[in-house]
């Protein structure tokens, strides 16, 4: 497709549009997003939160950052010190219904299935979902898969994504068991039998017994991915942008343990995303994905029934769903799905990649939080209907396409939601951390380092680079090239005012006494400085310990500052 020319030593053209187009159309969809995320079809989620056991590992490791023995043991609430009440938060608090069995399927009327669990004023038509098959299409591990429950529903509104304090040795060895998934075989012909689920399963077990967790950072050394197959990179920035938009919203929604406060936390923004220009990248990847896969549904969701009771709702959410549906198909493809599994010797590694992805979904049992683990299970089942839709959908046809349950299209929706957010918060970040940079040092940081270096094909070179996703400046750029060029020189200094040779010597005097006092201030802090230095570490390392979240330094080395000019 011409539209999608890309190339392959560019890591962001995996996706065929620029960062700016994306911001744009963001801003664009954002509200009608936001409303149809709050609508009772799409705020409703269900899933089997607490009834499916890791089938990786034993779950003690994985329960980390909840001290949940050391809070159960001590009986008065006042005496849990505050960090630890950080279980609390960990844990889902909004409403919740169970699905009905069978027996009481028959017993509750089509308007009200779940028996105002929800609440009086959920309109239950729009929410129930009655149970559906599992299809070999699918990229997710169906909610209902052979499971004795058959799941809760959820609001997501009602337990919104943010920090938890889930961390240490059982978070990260989540993760690192999602990104061990990538390690697909090398594509070819002669590539090994399919994968079933049970062989990725052991497959991922065996890497584990193997080499123990290892260093995460050489395994997603972003220089490597150039390496792989555009399938394989795709995979991993999907994960990757997934991890980036789970980082965003807990930096976003952050809890300060001391104060009982919510806060935006610039610090765990710095750490986690602006250093890692690629995480963001990914984020923007993942964006462009699920994009095109909303704008292929638009066909088939002018005749979807959103609610079965209501004929009002069902026409305003049906009605919102048109309105962003139509704006994404309206506009140029994001991505190309096309330019994957094209190969007739691929078709291998399609099985392999889409067996991964089904084991990141059973891996999602073992998030050891309540609140990440339904976060964490409906973002994979939304990528997993993105990667269903991309991959088995033919946007002409109707009739012949896979299954499109009500789960997955909310699941799909509400990750794009997500998706959304995240755009935007960074967008937030980027510009607060910009405006309180020192100079264009930290500017420079922030750009990604894998810019795209070459855009969709329909648009000229300098319209490609006008549209490159830069850190948002706070003062407008200048408009023309001479004052772009007068902005380079360097400003002519204010001339020194002519001074006596008494206000010369009285002058260097007060200069050598400034330093004087200087160096001896820091002598005598020294010993003060060390002493924090050295409880703030202790504190850092107890914290790990405990599988608590480390809090940031508050410390570093820093060179002198170089002397003023006018003092030397
Ligand atoms: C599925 C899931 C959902 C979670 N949801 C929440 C939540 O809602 N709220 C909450 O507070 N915590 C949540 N957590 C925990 C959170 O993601 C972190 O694990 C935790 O905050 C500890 O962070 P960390 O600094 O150890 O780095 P982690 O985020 O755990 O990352 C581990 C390592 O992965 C690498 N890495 C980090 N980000 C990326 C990226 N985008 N791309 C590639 N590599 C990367 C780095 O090498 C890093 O050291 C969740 C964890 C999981 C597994």
């Amino acid at each position: 497709d011409s539209q999608c020319a890309i190339d392959p030593k560019s890591t962001v053209t995996d996706a065929c549009t620029s960062y700016s187009d994306l911001d744009t159309l963001n801003r664009d969809i954002a509200p009608t997003l936001k409303e149809l995320t709050e609508a009772d079809f799409f705020a409703y989620y269900r899933l089997n939160l607490y009834n499916k056991v890791c089938p990786f590992w034993s779950d003690e490791n994985s329960i980390c950052g909840n001290r949940a023995c050391a809070v159960d043991t001590i009986d008065d609430e006042d005496d849990i010190p505050p960090i630890w009440k950080i279980e609390e938060l960990s844990k889902l608090e909004g409403a919740r219904a169970q699905h009905p069995g069978p027996g009481q399927r028959k017993e509750r009327t089509q308007q009200r299935p779940l028996s105002y669990q929800l609440g009086e004023n959920v309109d239950e038509s729009c929410v129930y979902e009655a149970d559906d098959e599992c299809d070999e299409r699918d990229y997710c591990v169906p909610e209902d898969e052979g499971a004795a429950s058959k799941g809760d529903y959820v609001s997501l509104l009602n337990n919104a994504e943010k920090f938890t304090g889930y961390a240490g040795p059982g978070a990260n060895q989540v993760w690192d068991a999602i990104y061990k998934e990538n390690c697909f075989s090398k594509p070819s012909s002669a590539s090994p039998p399919t994968n079933t689920g049970l062989h990725a399963a052991a497959e991922l077990r065996n890497i584990f017994q193997e080499h123990g967790r290892q260093n995460l950072e050489t395994e997603h050394d972003s220089a490597s991915l150039n390496d792989q197959c555009i399938e394989q990179r795709a995979f991993y920035r999907v994960i990757s942008g997934m991890h980036a938009s789970i980082s965003t919203h807990l930096c976003w929604d952050y809890y300060n343990q001391t104060s009982g406060s919510w806060f935006r936390n610039i610090e765990c923004y710095k750490q986690r995303l602006h250093s890692h220009p690629d995480r963001i990248s990914n984020l923007y990847f993942n964006y462009a994905l699920v994009t095109r896969a909303i704008a292929k549904l638009n066909k088939h969701l002018q005749s979807y029934t959103f609610c079965s009771g209501d004929p009002d709702q069902d026409l305003e959410t049906k009605a919102k769903v048109r309105k962003l549906t139509g704006h994404l198909a309206s506009v140029p493809n994001t991505f190309d799905e096309n330019m994957l599994f094209q190969d007739p010797g691929m078709m291998d590694l399609k099985d392999d990649f889409k067996q991964r992805f089904r084991n990141v979904s059973r891996i999602m049992d073992c998030v050891g939080c309540d609140k990440c683990r339904l976060w964490g299970k409906l973002q994979t089942a939304g990528y997993g209907a993105a990667l269903k839709v991309l991959f088995e959908f033919d946007e002409n046809k109707n009739g012949e396409n896979p299954h499109l349950r009500r789960t997955e299209l909310v699941a799909l929706i509400n990750t794009y939601g997500r998706l959304s957010h995240s755009m935007e918060a960074t967008r937030w970040f980027r510009e607060h951390v910009n405006a309180h940079s020192d100079g264009p040092a930290d500017a420079v940081t922030t750009a990604p380092a894998e810019l795209p270096t070459k855009r969709a094909s329909h648009r000229s070179p300098q319209e490609a680079a006008s549209k490159q996703w830069v850190p948002q400046p706070i003062s407008p750029p200048p408009s023309n090239k001479d004052e772009k060029d007068a902005e380079q020189q360097p400003k002519p200094r204010k001339p020194r005012p002519q001074l006596t040779l008494w206000e010369e010597i009285k002058g260097e005097c007060n200069l050598v006494w400034r330093a004087y006092v200087m160096v001896l201030k820091s002598w005598i802090e020294l010993p003060g400085k060390l002493s924090h230095i050295f409880l703030m570490e202790m504190s850092r390392l107890w914290n790990f310990w405990l599988g608590l979240p480390v809090p940031p330094r508050s410390w570093e080395i820093e060179f002198p500052k170089p002397p003023r000019r006018d003092e030397l």
